[in-house]
């Protein structure tokens, strides 16, 4: 008879022992899983991801309902276990649910460590563990601006991170006198804490919280020293605690998590403990890379067939990495200074690189890498392997860089040497995947071998591993569209070219997604390529639109709507002045600003009155939430500048008003300067138009966003003709090859420079036919304000109370 195996936890660590044991015999056990959380098992690692806005709850799920019901296994989630007999080998669940067991496995994980203090009970103060606390901070960001978070470890600094993304302003309250003090030593701390208040954040270090204040809602803390701050959020992330009560109950041995031995058993015969919930000589692990060797190894027990293993689990050597952009931090065991170790330091204070390795007994047992991790691997290689260093000289362990390019730390791993730490995956095995499967890609490498499937830290390992068995450069080879799908932008749009694909639910179809809804990364993108392709034949699916864009206006934390008329070229009048603030008084708007871009905006508009303002303004739509031309910004030039030779205002209205209602993979910025002192910033702009003697200079591919870059010089022409030209030939050319969310600046370093030139300026006839299909393009382009304003039928849209968001 079928043994029966239940599982009371449906995370990271019980499901990867299930898969395991699914991977060693796959009908041996009947599963029950019950779960506490309404969800099937998801990626919590990457709520990191989904609260800084890099994934959708959907993008981190691991096993979605259809694995559970294709390997047979009964899933009960949103039902937690509240009671075990283990004498009669039964759980109860809190529905009223009893399922039998041969063997249990408790993979409960942990809670989050909330601190006891006065007021922790109010409305706003949470951890941030799992999708409901995401989902709650991104929902209070909506309608509050202030956070603190208590704790600046691993989980404060990302939590940080993902509140500035959503606007919030961020203070972070840490007991010790510098950052992550459990995974870094004092110097690269304080490095760390520099390049985080460059980002935003604001530090109250050595601080104790002694209450938290408000009514119902938080609206301050107060800390010990009697000092306070005001916030309309609390998050707090002072550690974790292991989810241990229901074995107490069932009478497993517990001190701070469940004792196990080295197979995973606990003290009571067939039932096992996995994860966050398990401690294993001593210790409880808080990170995934130790939680999955483990289940390899009670999956390995538990379908052995009782014939004892060689080797239980041996304790796991830790590592970890800050997950927020822009900072590379790394730190890996035993890293403090003491009496048996010593340390070779590396601190280049012109780079911001700080690099430490410490060493006992001629072994490297503990590294921490500021600035440049590129170290990494060799070093947890290295500490892994227990190499004797003794014969080599201590410097060499922190090769300086030089200008000779860098090779791959895979280079020098053995095959058995884990590439992937999460996942367990070795760099033998992601070869042997490659060449047996004709892999080409990271994204299929990961679906072959589940490496990279968790932090992703890995990913550009993988990438040259790949390189190194294909031959071929893939540190730039596409990714798939999406996880709906295994085509890349590219092949999506040859398909569409190739099929006459006219509808993103016939794409979807015809192309065998896997989701019939796709999801909000696909259907933006898939909607951009089908009127790019035909922008004749081909409608516009609105419904496959982001929430602005199909308000045509831009969205604010409160629920109402900026409005962005045009301003050609940033130049306006009394006229339109007066209507505007005509309209400002007539619904109330509660704040103006000029912009940037040299405009006004409305903020604070409602969404119903929204057809009502843009016809009293009378004014065009500025695009200002489409990917689309956003603004031509321009500077006085030769109408009134003394230095001026050039009339940038009359090319920049030219130019917005040629190409305003053009869809384009990302949004577009233009500026014209009429000399080189570059009044209107030319050089951080798309399209950056500069006047010089006896014509223009056209740069290309700036930005002055988050990936701040000065834009390529592109060519000088003399007329004003060819640069309207150049700029249609590079945007058709822009539209046609880049990928959906692609701004020029990633664009031009992807294709380079040279390969534009040549297409674009050289060949005749190639820019002829650019210039060519964007005529045909713009002739479709149409004021959305305008058509919304005549036609009622599309103003009821407005009417209805919730505009539903695809986020
Ligand atoms: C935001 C965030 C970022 C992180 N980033 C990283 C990282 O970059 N790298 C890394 O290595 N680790 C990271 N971690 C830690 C990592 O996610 C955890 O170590 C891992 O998820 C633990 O797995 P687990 O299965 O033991 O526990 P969990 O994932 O907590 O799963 C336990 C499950 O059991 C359920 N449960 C509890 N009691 C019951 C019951 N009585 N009945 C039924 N179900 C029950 C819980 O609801 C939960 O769903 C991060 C954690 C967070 C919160
Ligand atoms: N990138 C990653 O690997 C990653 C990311 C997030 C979470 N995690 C894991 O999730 C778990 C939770 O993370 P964490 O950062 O909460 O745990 P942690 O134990 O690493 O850090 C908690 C921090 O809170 C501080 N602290 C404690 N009490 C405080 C108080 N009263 N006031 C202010 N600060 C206080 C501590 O000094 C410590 O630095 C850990 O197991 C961690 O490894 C890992
Ligand atoms: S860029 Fe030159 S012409 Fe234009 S405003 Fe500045 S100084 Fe005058
Ligand atoms: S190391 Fe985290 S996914 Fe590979």
């Amino acid at each position: 008879m079928t043994e029966k195996l239940v599982l009371i936890g449906n995370g990271m660590a019980g499901i990867r022992t299930v898969e395991e044991i699914l991977k060693k015999d796959a009908s041996r056990f009947q599963i029950t899983v019950f779960g506490e959380e309404p969800h099937p098992n998801y990626n919590r690692i990457m709520l990191s991801s989904v609260l800084q806005g890099d994934s959708t709850v959907d993008d981190i799920v691991l096993n979605d309902y259809n694995w559970y019901e294709e390997n047979h296994i009964e899933l009960l989630t949103g039902d937690p276990i509240v009671k075990v007999d283990a004498e009669k080998q039964v759980v109860y669940s809190q529905n009223g649910l009893e399922r039998s067991y041969d063997k249990l496995i408790f993979a409960t994980g942990s809670n989050a460590f909330m601190l006891p203090l006065p007021g922790a009970d109010k409305e706003g103060v949470i951890a941030f563990r799992n999708i409901k606390d995401c989902e709650t901070m991104i929902e209070t960001s909506k309608k509050h601006k202030k956070a603190v978070v208590i704790g600046g470890g691993l989980l404060g600094l990302e939590a940080a991170r993902g509140l500035l993304n959503l606007n919030m302003e961020v203070d972070v309250i840490h007991i010790a006198d510098f950052l992550m003090e459990r995974q870094l030593d004092e110097q690269a701390g304080k490095m760390l804490k520099t390049e985080l208040e460059a980002q935003g954040m604001r530090f109250h270090l050595k601080k104790n919280t002694k209450q938290i204040l408000g009514k119902d809602r938080v609206q301050g803390i107060e800390f010990t020293d009697g000092t306070s701050l005001e916030t309309d959020l609390v998050v707090m992330a002072v550690g974790i605690k292991p989810n241990i009560a229901l074995a107490q109950e069932a009478g497993l041995t517990t001190e701070r998590a469940i004792v196990v031995d080295d197979f995973m058993q606990t003290n009571v015969n067939q039932i096992y403990a996995v994860g966050e919930c398990a401690q294993h000589r001593g210790i409880a692990y808080g990170l995934v890379a130790p939680l999955y060797e483990q289940g390899k190894v009670l999956a390995a027990h538990i379908c052995s067939e009782n014939e004892s293993l060689e080797h239980g689990y041996q304790g796991s050597l830790v590592y970890t990495q800050l997950k927020v952009s822009g900072v590379n931090v790394f730190s890996a065991g035993h890293f403090q200074d003491s009496k048996e170790t010593k340390a070779i330091r590396v601190h280049d204070e012109f780079e911001g690189i700080y690099k430490k390795v410490v060493v006992q007994d001629n072994k490297v047992v503990g590294a921490v890498l500021f600035g440049d991790t590129s170290d990494s691997t060799r070093l947890l290689s290295m500490m892994r392997n227990g190499d004797d260093i003794s014969a080599m000289s201590k410097v060499a362990l922190l090769p300086s860089e030089s200008g000779e390019a860098q090779v791959s730390p895979v280079v020098a791993m053995a095959d058995g040497d884990n590439v992937c730490d999460c996942n367990g995956i070795s760099k033998g095995a992601i070869c042997s995947a490659i060449t047996e499967n004709g892999l080409t890609t990271v994204e299929e490498v990961k679906q072959c071998t589940t490496a990279g499937r968790s932090c992703g830290g890995c990913k550009p390992l993988i990438a040259d591993l790949l390189t190194l068995t294909t031959g071929e450069e893939v540190g730039n080879m596409p990714e798939p569209l999406c996880g709906c799908t295994e085509y890349t932008h590219e092949e999506v749009v040859a398909e569409i070219r190739e099929l006459g694909l006219s509808h993103p639910r016939e794409v979807m179809n015809v192309l065998g997604w896997e989701s019939d809804e796709g999801c909000s990364k696909c259907r933006p993108a898939i909607n951009y390529y089908l009127k790019m392709v035909d922008p004749i034949k081909n409608a516009d699916d609105p419904t496959s639109r982001f929430i602005n864009e199909r308000a045509h206006a831009n969205i604010n934390h409160n629920g109402t709507f900026t409005v962005v008329p045009r301003m050609y070229g940033g130049v306006t009048d009394s006229g339109q002045l007066r209507k505007i603030a005509d309209v400002a008084d007539k619904y109330n708007v509660p704040l103006l600003k000029i912009t940037g871009g040299q405009r006004i905006d409305l903020f604070g508009v409602e969404k119903e009155d929204l057809p009502n303002v843009w016809s009293d303004l009378g004014m065009r739509s500025g695009s200002a939430y489409a990917k689309a031309l956003r603004t031509v910004k321009t500077c006085v030039g030769e109408q009134f500048c003394r230095f001026g030779t050039q009339d940038s205002i009359g090319l920049g209205v030219e130019l917005e008003k040629k190409f305003e209602y053009i869809n384009t993979p990302h949004k577009v910025k233009m500026a014209v300067s009429a000399c080189p002192r570059n009044c209107a910033e030319s050089g951080i702009k798309d399209f950056g138009v500069v006047g010089v003697d006896g014509g223009w200079e056209l740069y290309v591919g700036g930005n002055g966003g988050v990936d701040l870059r000065g834009g390529d010089l592109f060519c000088k022409v003399k007329t004003k003709e060819e640069i309207i030209d150049t700029i249609s030939a590079f945007m058709q050319y822009y539209r046609e090859n880049a990928r959906y969310l692609e701004r020029t600046s990633h664009f031009v370093e992807r294709v380079g420079l040279d390969q534009m030139k040549q297409v674009i300026l050289e060949d005749e006839e190639g820019r002829k036919s650019l210039i060519n299909r964007m005529e045909i393009a713009l002739s479709t382009g149409k004021d959305p304000w305008k058509e919304i304003v005549e036609n009622e039928e599309l103003q009821k849209e407005f009417k209805k109370k919730q505009v539903e968001v695809l986020s």
